[in-house]
């Protein structure tokens, strides 16, 4: 982790390019400097049993989940959440200037004690 998770309606499948999103959410929280690159990984997942309002087939809903570990403080949270849900509205914005969907996003934290973590990837990054 920090994970971001990606759920959204399979309406909106052929219009959304994940990469250069996930692209960003990454660097972005790598810029700030409390998360180390070789932790964070983004995954979207198409829901295609949905159903948006009064059921329209045209409407479309995305949710972002953003899970992070346990112990950083509430003004870099804040300041982290603000800027991910920003980023992931512009990046919508061809969606939204043109359609109907309900954006969401929620950063929460792993519960310390109860999370495993085993990532050989770390070490790539580690600068000597
Ligand atoms: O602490 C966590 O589990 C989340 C996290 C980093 C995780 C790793 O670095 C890892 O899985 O190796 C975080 O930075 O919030």
């Amino acid at each position: 982790m920090p994970h971001f998770i990606v759920e959204y309606s399979g309406n909106l499948h052929h219009r959304l390019d994940f990469q250069p999103l996930f692209k960003e959410l990454h660097e972005y929280v790598v810029s700030t400097g409390a998360f180390p690159l070789g932790g964070v990984r983004s995954r979207a997942i198409r829901c295609d049993d949905f159903r948006v309002a009064d059921g329209r087939s045209d409407f479309a809903f995305i949710n972002l989940t953003l899970k992070i570990g346990h112990g950083r403080d509430m003004t870099l949270k804040q300041q982290v959440a603000d800027q991910v849900f920003e980023i992931l509205c512009r990046w919508m914005e061809p969606i939204t200037n043109e359609s109907y969907c309900q954006i969401s996003f929620e950063m929460t934290e792993l519960d310390p004690v109860l999370k495993y973590n085993k990532n050989n990837i770390h070490a790539l990054f580690k600068s000597n």
